[in-house]
């Protein structure tokens, strides 16, 4: 099925999109749907890369990936489909990161456009700056729940997308919330997820079972995708008993997918059983997928029994009221037995095929889950939450929803034409909403086409910030791997001081180690000194003007700050400091007194911003879509950390290894090569080009 445009498109049109070439970033939910759309509007020259393998969650959205495809590349799979549509077309696909080196300004200049349809901050700033140093149009899109959004981002023209602070969000591939959950937020959603399996709609990509095709849990090949069994037999040789085992009880059916719903209801929601079943016995399966644990701790599986002795005594119901203390295990399985007796009573209730809908505010619904996750995460050895602060993430988790990514990718490639056609002033923004506005449309446009911020630490002629920092407990290391990297978004930033010129931070490996375990003050870097920095690899520099404070003990570290002008003077700071920490002292005391005792009264909001950390790293997929309240946050932080904890960035198993480029006739397939390469920029750093882009802005005047 060739595209029919003729006739549909006026004839200059036809022939742009003809000889267009056109980049998509991320073949997920969004992408799918972009690509299709390209290739049946005629689009015959593109390319598209996503670093995923498909994973079973993603079938019931993403329309050209089948089941037959789980673990398989998302981008070539997307390809194949996609040709079939037009077999004439030219779909070029990698399987990688857009972040990777490989795709630097030079290859983003290849193309009249690129698309993005990713699902993280850290990818979509890349981009942004990747399109606006090779002055590429870039048409930006993302949908949560039911609201979409599509934006043109040009150089010079209209704002980028760094040039206003965005809300927090984080998303989570589903087998990082069945298998591998590493902070309280993925077991809240498995607990929901749970919820749904047993009383709710329960949906097939909510599954709350090990996730046996996990790709991390297999050996990978070359390219990055899982072997198949049968390789990683051959390869592995003597397999454990517990792998054996793990195969055999597939094999006999012992491990069945039976439906959870119907087993509860046969087990009469006996709460041991189902304790059991959850919490003992799907773990235990799970570590038998030893590879899952080969770079993470294992989990420990709880039985029932033993939590029985010490939580049964006493009122139960009074614990479940205690919103703000972290609940002991015993007490999780405790108010999980009364919550599932109060839930199952109501369900079996219900007529006919009637199920129960999750909602933060039903009293036994938000006791399963505060007690399923928090048991969860004593599992995996992750820290346990309150029952209000649950409630609160609990509260927005948003589900992907297939249409609004139909929506918005339709928009998408709406806007595209009129990117070719360079009719600007028709590019406006377009958001998609759940509810009609007043004027009855469910797809709103922006009333004017926002032009760049002159503030932006990105898109700005000279951006430049303010970085509030306690030079006197950060160190290099640190404000290069929290601040430049994860709160800037740089890659492999060169850092000098400005005054003396001197090489604070290189990107070269080894050639400033000696600095990383110093202070920052110990390196003369303290309150009004300006550093600039270099990230060779997106061409982008960025002046940072140092501003000392002394953080409190439990206060963030760091801020940075968009504009210096708007940071209250010092005296006045710390005034307000003092009085917040008094504040917060007696608050504490207050809350000491009142806890485990009477600390139920309300869900009110918390105290004080110290109280509410807040984090800065984001997770690549997802499943569900959560966006973090932070009502404390004042408008000029663009992001702060909670007290500095560094960890390493998330890692995705091979799935960012670097890659080598395998020309094939009309495709060039990027295979991931051995992990021992040696990956970063400093490769680029001798390609560096585009000096025009020191200087990026250029105005075009529209009407
Ligand atoms: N740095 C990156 N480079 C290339 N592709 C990326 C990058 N970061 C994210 N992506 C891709 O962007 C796509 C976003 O799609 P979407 O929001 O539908 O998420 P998804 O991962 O497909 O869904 P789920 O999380 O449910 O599996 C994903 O396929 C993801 O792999
Ligand atoms: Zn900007």
């Amino acid at each position: 099925m060739a595209a029919a445009i003729d006739g549909v498109f006026p004839a200059t049109l036809q022939e742009l999109v003809k000889k267009s070439k056109v980049l998509v970033v991320g073949a997920g939910g969004i992408g799918c749907e972009v690509l299709k759309n390209l290739v049946l509007s005629g689009f015959t020259d593109i390319e598209i890369i996503d670093l995923d393998t498909i994973d079973l969650s993603n079938l019931n959205r993403q329309f050209l990936f089948h089941r037959e495809h789980v673990g398989k590349s998302k981008a070539r799979v997307a390809r194949e489909s996609a040709l079939s549509f037009n077999p004439d077309a030219k779909i070029t696909a990698y399987h990688d990161s857009v972040t990777s080196t490989d795709y630097g300004v030079n290859f983003f200049k290849k193309f009249d456009l690129v698309l993005s349809a990713l699902d993280n901050r850290a990818a979509r700033n890349h981009v942004n700056r990747m399109c606006l140093n090779a002055d590429v149009p870039l048409i930006e899109s993302g949908t949560a729940g039911y609201n979409g959004q599509v934006e043109l981002i040009k150089r010079g023209l209209t704002q980028c997308y760094e040039c206003t602070p965005k809300d927090k969000q984080r998303s989570f591939p589903g087998c990082t919330i069945r298998n591998t959950p590493s902070e309280p937020i993925h077991c809240i959603v498995w607990a929901k997820h749970l919820f749904n399996q047993l009383f709710g709609e329960s949906l097939e990509d909510e599954d709350i079972s090990p996730d046996a095709a996990d790709p991390d849990a297999k050996e990978k090949d070359g390219d990055g995708e899982p072997k198949k069994d049968d390789e990683n037999e051959k390869e592995k040789g003597e397999e454990s008993k517990e792998e054996k085992e793990a195969k055999e009880d597939t094999a006999n059916g012992n491990i069945v997918r039976i439906n959870t719903r119907q087993w509860a209801r046969d087990c009469n929601y006996d709460a041991g059983k189902l304790f059991n079943k959850f919490f003992n016995e799907d773990i235990t399966y799970l570590l038998r997928m030893s590879n899952l644990w080969k770079t993470r701790k294992a989990p420990v599986p709880v039985q029932w029994d033993t939590l029985q002795s010490e939580g049964s005594s006493g009122d139960q119901k009074d614990v479940a009221k205690q919103h703000h203390k972290v609940w002991s295990i015993e007490e999780c399985a405790q108010v999980f037995a009364n919550s599932l007796k109060e839930l199952s009573g109501t369900f079996l209730k219900l007529e006919g095929d009637d199920t129960l809908a999750w909602d933060k505010d039903d009293q036994p619904a938000m006791d399963f889950v505060a007690a399923c996750a928090n048991v969860r995460s004593h599992i995996f050895d992750i820290e346990r939450k309150s029952r209000f602060e649950i409630k609160s993430m609990a509260g927005n988790i948003i589900p992907a929803i297939a249409t609004t990514n139909a929506i918005t990718a339709g928009i998408s490639v709406m806007r595209s034409f009129k990117v070719l056609e360079a009719k600007w002033e028709q590019c406006k923004a377009v958001y998609a909403r759940l509810r009609p506005n007043a004027r009855n449309h469910f797809l709103v446009p922006d009333a004017s086409l926002p032009g760049p911020n002159p503030n932006c630490y990105v898109c700005a002629s000279d951006p430049a910030i303010t970085l509030k920092i306690d030079t006197k407990r950060l160190r290099i290391k640190e404000l290069r791997d929290e601040v430049l990297v994860k709160t800037l978004n740089m890659l492999n930033p060169d850092v000098t001081v400005e005054s003396s010129g001197s090489i604070l931070i290189s990107s070269e490996e080894g050639e400033t180690e000696c600095n990383e375990g110093k202070l920052l003050s110990e390196l003369n870097i303290v309150d009004g000194v300006i550093l600039k920095c270099d990230d060779f690899f997106q061409n982008y520099e960025l002046s940072i003007i140092i501003s000392h404070f002394d953080a409190e003990r439990d206060e963030n570290l760091f801020e940075v700050v968009a504009d210096a002008s708007q940071l209250k003077p010092k005296d006045e700071e710390q005034k307000k400091d003092t009085v917040e920490a008094k504040e917060d002292d007696q608050k504490t005391a207050t809350k000491r007194s009142a806890n485990g005792e009477e600390d139920s009264k309300d869900d009110g909001p918390s105290t004080s911003k110290r109280s509410r950390p807040t984090e800065v790293v984001e997770e690549d997929d997802d499943d569900c879509l959560v966006i973090e309240e932070d009502e404390d946050q004042a408008e000029v932080v663009i992001v702060a950390t909670d007290k500095l904890s560094v960890q390493s960035p998330p890692k995705s198993g091979a799935k960012r290894k670097p890659c080598e480029v395998i020309e094939d006739e009309d495709i060039t397939e990027i295979l991931d090569s051995s992990d021992d390469e040696p990956a970063g920029p400093t490769k680029c750093k001798r390609s560096r080009l585009d000096e025009s882009s020191s200087n990026p802005v250029e105005v075009i005047s529209i009407d």
